[in-house]
């Protein structure tokens, strides 16, 4: 008999049909306790679970007594209780990699158009403004040699420093917590630490997984070390910034602009004040949205949960140590 799993996410026909070749699938919207408690038997029984972005914690997990593998659609898993996972020796596999690639074009499109004010010019075309030639009130600043600040020098963050060395000609200097001898022989980047990362940088860009060491790391403290002509980014995840800092830096003038793709709630309510300040560039975590790399990574984590229940996680597994 065919293991059971649940999926909470759509697939495209390919993906499922191949999921459906190794497992019997109950598809549900989401993980909500009134969708577990409809769905009671399936998740009693799933020994796989396959989804993104939803919560996966000790109350989710008590109900399925027989989980031996779960399989995120991204890169980030911050939303599982690793802890919780690792005592039931629940495997936990995601998508890196697949996806590096386009999340730093995405930060390039938040530098380029945070600093060129692409969205606030584009729209004042379309209202009509641009009835003469223009003058200072539309121009922006320069990337190009600017000093280019990388918080998180991972798989996404050194995609970003090809871009930003051998495109746009600038320096860099990053912080992790350890030194990436191939970020400094590739791209000549200088690891420094957090204080002058961010008081040299012209660019700050986060790209740091959410963790308990890594909750607002960012916050006023760090805004008022940024130049006032500093543009932050943060394509990590929201938390990681004290978003009620980084609103008064900016109100304030602290800092110049900013490109933001997560938020510490998402979606963003549409009352926040983030949404009225001319200088902030607001995405709906669109990072790895493409076509092409949405598919990778659903089909990556197909063949990651396939490869998990069949004891194999020689890659993309959190923690591999708890496979018997
Ligand atoms: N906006 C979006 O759509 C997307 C967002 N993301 C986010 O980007 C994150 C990074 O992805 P990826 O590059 O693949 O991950 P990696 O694991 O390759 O890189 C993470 C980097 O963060 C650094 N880091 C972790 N904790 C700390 C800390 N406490 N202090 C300083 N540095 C730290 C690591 O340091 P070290 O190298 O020293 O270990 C590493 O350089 C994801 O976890 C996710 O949250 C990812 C994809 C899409
Ligand atoms: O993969 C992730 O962690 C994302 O945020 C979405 O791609």
């Amino acid at each position: 008999m065919k293991p059971s799993i649940i999926l909470y996410k759509a697939l495209p026909d390919d993906l499922l049909q191949r999921l459906e070749t190794h497992f019997t699938v109950t598809r549900v919207a989401n993980l909500k306790p009134e969708t577990v408690a409809q769905h009671a038997d399936a998740f009693a029984s799933a020994q796989g679970l396959l989804g993104s972005s939803e919560k996966v914690d000790s109350e989710l997990l008590e109900k399925m007594p027989q989980l031996r593998a779960t399989s995120t659609i991204s890169v980030g898993y911050d939303n599982f209780d690793v802890d919780a996972l690792n005592a039931r020796k629940i495997l936990l596999m995601h998508t890196p990699t697949v996806l590096t690639e386009t999340v730093a074009d995405t930060i390039m499109a938040l530098v380029l158009s945070s600093a060129r004010r692409v969205v606030e010019v584009a729209e004042r075309v379309k209202v009509g403004e641009w009835t003469s030639g223009i003058g200072p009130d539309w121009f922006g600043i320069d990337v190009h040699h600017k000093t280019l600040g990388i918080i998180g020098m991972g798989r996404i963050g050194l995609a970003l420093a090809q871009r930003a060395h051998f495109g746009f000609g600038m320096p860099i200097l990053y912080n992790a917590r350890r030194h990436h001898t191939e970020a400094e022989e590739r791209f000549q980047a200088r690891y420094c630490d957090l204080e002058t990362l961010l008081k040299e940088s012209d660019f700050v860009c986060l790209v740091l997984p959410l963790t308990d060491e890594t909750h607002h790391l960012i916050g006023k403290a760090q805004f008022e070390m940024m130049k006032k002509s500093a543009i932050f980014i943060n394509a990590g995840r929201g938390p990681v910034v004290d978003e009620a800092a980084l609103i008064d830096a900016l109100k304030n003038g602290e800092i110049h602009a900013a490109g933001l793709d997560v938020f510490e709630q998402e979606p963003l309510p549409v009352d926040s004040p983030l949404l009225s300040l001319p200088n902030v560039v607001a995405l709906p975590h669109i990072g790895s949205a493409t076509h092409e790399t949405r598919y990778n990574m659903a089909e990556c984590a197909v063949d990651n949960l396939i490869d998990a229940l069949n004891g194999k996680v020689e890659k993309n597994c959190v923690n591999p140590q708890v496979a018997s």
